[in-house]
């Protein structure tokens, strides 16, 4: 386990993204004060990493993420995809999948994997290619011509991971994309994504309240304050790319999810003040 207090220094790694500065706050509305939810920032996501971020309810985790997407546009600094600044959109090349299940209800396994492809033109041939990968990368060949409704909360998320993955993202943003399952689930889906992460070679950046989920699955771990939600903490955990939930029992994993709980302690508290000043 290693910490870095300055995320700018990890330059020695190719960047696909670049946070500058970059912060977020929402204007007053209806009398209410204006929120200053994030930032600044700057931070270097590198290239194939998997970084989690973690931090107390309302720090600005998801607001992180969707400034990140291109779906909010930050009020300071920039964000910079292979040096060109995201904005007014979900760049090429990016997939998100969020907390809730998005599959939709009305169509099979397989039209929704294929759904966005079709959309956007793609050869039959490729699409075909394409999902069937995605299809066995996330164990749901069986289930192509299942509904959503037909198929547990854990496979229905997969559906998600899988419509995503057809698109070939470099990058993969993942809002607390497990939160809704249980335990052991939560655990096989973390191999799973790793599976996924080693597959694709793309960059992973989840958003988890489970600290164990982070500690697992992550190369860097973002350990971001209250709000306005700045990273305190980056800590690289050392884990070679063949881990998976085994690690859970080691005594190094003891060590970093107890650090990563005795910085989100504090905050967490400073949080939960905040709130009750509203
Ligand atoms: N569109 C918006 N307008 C006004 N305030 C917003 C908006 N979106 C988020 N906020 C506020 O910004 C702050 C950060 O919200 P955000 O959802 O990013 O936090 P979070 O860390 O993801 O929270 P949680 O852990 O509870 O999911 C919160 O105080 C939230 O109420």
């Amino acid at each position: 386990m290693h910490t870095n207090n300055n995320p700018a220094s990890a330059q020695a790694h190719s960047a696909i993204v670049t946070l500058q500065g970059v912060s977020q706050t929402f204007p007053s509305r209806a009398g209410a004060p204006a929120v200053h939810a994030m930032g600044p920032i700057t931070l270097d996501l590198r290239q194939g990493e998997f970084f989690s971020i973690v931090g107390p309810s309302g720090c600005g985790k998801s607001t992180f993420l969707e400034v990140l997407a291109g779906l909010t546009t930050p009020t300071g600094g920039e964000v910079l995809m292979d040096g060109k600044r995201v904005q007014g959109g979900i760049p090429d090349g990016v997939g998100v999948v969020f907390q809730e299940d998005a599959s939709f209800p009305w169509l099979t396994v397989w039209k929704n994997i294929t759904f966005g492809l079709k959309r956007n033109g793609v050869d039959q041939k490729i699409i075909k290619e394409r999902a069937e990968r995605a299809l066995a990368l996330t164990g749901l060949t069986a289930f192509r011509d299942s509904y959503p409704a037909q198929l547990s909360g854990g496979m229905r998320q997969r559906v998600c991971i899988a419509r995503t993955l057809v698109m070939e993202p470099r990058l993969i943003l993942l809002d607390e994309p497990f939160a809704a399952l249980d335990q052991q689930t939560r655990l096989l889906m973390g191999d799973e994504v790793l599976n996924l992460w080693r597959a694709t070679g793309a960059t992973v950046v989840l958003i988890t309240h489970a600290l164990d989920e982070a500690a697992m699955l992550s190369d860097r771990v973002g350990v971001m304050s209250a709000r306005p939600g700045r990273f305190i903490e980056i800590i690289e955990t050392g884990w070679g790319r063949d881990r998976d939930s085994r690690i859970a029992s080691s005594e190094e994993f003891g060590t970093l999810t107890a650090h990563l709980w005795s910085l989100l302690r504090e905050e967490s508290i400073r949080a939960s003040q905040y709130a009750k000043a509203g």
